[in-house]
């Protein structure tokens, strides 16, 4: 049996694990890295990238539904061909996928990248392959950046691929006519509307009365009134499915409907079914986790680090590069070096958006908290967009009227989360905030009617005019 040893070794060669390969590299340390199953990320195969390309065809065919209202002829006529869309989808995915593998894996030599499962045998000895191909790798630490697999209660599993998840829904060449989405959390929204908006059938079921993993209820409402205008939505009770002729039959409470497919979104597991994390040697939790610590990354005290999906928390993009990067650097230096975290930022690009920045409404306390609103109705250029619906409300402190956190639906939500995640990690206040310039006529406006709003509210106010700072 082969035996190497290396400075560092990297469980997962998706985004997390590539982040924390560039520190190896960046510390001129030995490395291996060890992948199973697909190469190529989760973010480019089946997640951020062929997901937004189906949002971005269904969204504007769907506005021609709007056409009429300018005196342009013929939108009624226009029709999709979904073979052609979904092969525009999956070429945008190849291509992406392409570029990542150019850019990380294509021309690593197989000793630097092996392309199978591993498992912990200790902390720091893993075994790849099994009987006379075993190989183990002795490493000074190790990185686990395994990611997630989409959750599929055992009972639904003997449906086939009746059943639909992220991992099947792009590949296919034609879609079903009907479906229903279990679980309307981001997955099942941004994919569940697509779907409808791309001709499909869709009734939509989630067990909690929210939608979007929203927290505050009058955001929530708004969204829930929102998207049930384009499908059914059945709320508060956990959905079950039945075997139904060719098709299957989907339940909550009275709610019933025969559909060709489901699209199961309740969540994504860790994967963690091939690693042995037994071998650690400390308590794993419920769901089979070590504990770990969110600004080293590291594993109990162990020189293992954890990073990205497969720690089940921070489930975004930009969170596993951060947790590849800190895990990396800890890994290669034999450091325990605690980094800041960035503000939270959640984004669901459903039209119109969804999205959550910094603490959470449920989490701060009404006593000392002032909320800012603004429902984009009358925002004039949303109005002009066609696209004033939904309602933003920014959470500030009341005594100090430092920013904390921000709800919304809403046109370019995207951008207005980002504008407002940076305002809150650098700490400003809401008086600050309203001495920056503001365009006319743009959507930043809706922004700054809540933040006047909230304002009002605050104890800390501005000296002088509220919008200009006087000169010394
Ligand atoms: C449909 C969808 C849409 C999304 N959209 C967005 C979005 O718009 N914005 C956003 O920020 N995030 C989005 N996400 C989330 C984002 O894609 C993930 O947070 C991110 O890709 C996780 O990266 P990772 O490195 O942790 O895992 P992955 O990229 O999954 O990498 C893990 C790798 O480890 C391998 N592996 C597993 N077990 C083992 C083992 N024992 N040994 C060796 N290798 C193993 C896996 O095969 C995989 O290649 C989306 C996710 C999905 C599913
Ligand atoms: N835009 C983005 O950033 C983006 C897009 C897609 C996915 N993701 C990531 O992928 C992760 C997984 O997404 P997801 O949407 O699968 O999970 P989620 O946790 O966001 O939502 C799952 C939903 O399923 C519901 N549910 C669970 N069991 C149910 C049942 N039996 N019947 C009815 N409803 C049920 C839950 O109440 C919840 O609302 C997310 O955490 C997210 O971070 C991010």
């Amino acid at each position: 049996m082969q035996e190497r040893t290396v400075d560092v070794a990297i469980i997962g060669s998706g985004t997390a694990g590539l982040s924390a390969m560039a520190q190896a590299r960046k510390a001129g340390k030995s490395f291996v890295l060890i992948n199973g199953g697909e190469p190529g990320t989760t973010c480019a195969r089946v997640g951020c990238m062929p997901s937004k390309a189906m949002i971005q065809v269904a969204e504007d065919y769907h506005r021609r539904t709007h056409l009429g209202k300018y005196g342009i002829d013929g939108h009624e006529a226009m029709t999709l061909d979904i073979t052609e869309a979904m092969e525009h989808v999956q070429d945008l995915r190849d291509t992406f996928v392409d570029r990542v593998l150019t850019n990380s894996t294509d021309d690593m030599p197989e000793d630097l990248f092996i392309q199978d499962y591993a498992r912990f045998l200790e902390p720091t000895l893993l075994a790849v392959g099994s009987g006379e191909d075993e190989r183990r790798i002795r490493a000074g630490a190790v990185v686990i950046a395994t990611g997630s697999t989409p959750l599929v209660p055992a009972a639904w599993r003997s449906f086939g691929d009746k059943i639909l998840t992220t991992d099947t829904l792009f590949e296919l060449e034609d879609l079903p006519a009907s479906v229903a989405v279990v679980g309307l959390g981001t997955i099942g929204l941004e994919l569940g509307q697509s779907l409808h908006r791309l001709g499909v059938k869709v009734t939509g079921f989630d067990q909690q009365a929210r939608i979007a993993g929203l927290r505050d209820p009058v955001v929530s409402d708004a969204a829930i009134a929102l998207m049930q205008k384009e499908f059914p939505l059945h709320l508060g009770v956990a959905a079950d499915i039945e075997a139904d002729g060719d098709g299957l039959r989907v339940r909550a409470g009275e709610h019933a409907v025969s559909v060709e497919r489901v699209l199961c979104s309740i969540g994504r597991v860790p994967n963690i079914g091939h690693l042995a994390l037994e071998s650690l040697g400390v308590p794993l939790d419920a769901r089979g986790l070590p504990p770990f610590d969110a600004n080293t990354m590291q594993v109990a005290d162990l020189p293992v680090f954890i990073a990205g999906d497969v720690t089940g928390q921070r489930q975004i993009l930009h969170e596993a590069g951060d947790e590849g990067k800190i895990a990396g650097f800890n890994a290669a230096r034999g450091e325990r070096r605690a980094f800041r975290r960035k503000t939270p930022l959640h984004i669901n690009f459903c039209d119109p958006n969804i999205c959550a920045v910094g603490e959470r409404f449920d989490a701060l306390d009404p006593a000392t908290t002032a909320v800012g609103e603004i429902k984009f109705a009358p925002v004039g250029r949303a109005l002009i967009m066609g696209k004033n619906r939904g309602v933003l409300r920014v959470y500030a402190d009341k005594a100090d009227g430092r920013l904390r956190g921000m709800e919304m639906i809403g046109p370019k939500g995207e951008h207005l989360a980002h504008l407002v995640c940076w305002c809150i990690q650098q700490g400003l206040t809401v008086g600050e905030l309203l001495r920056l310039p503001f365009y006319h006529p743009v959507i930043e406006e809706a922004l700054q009617a809540a933040l006047y709003d909230a304002y009002a509210k605050v104890d800390a106010k501005n000296e002088g005019l509220t919008e200009l700072a006087p000169l010394p």
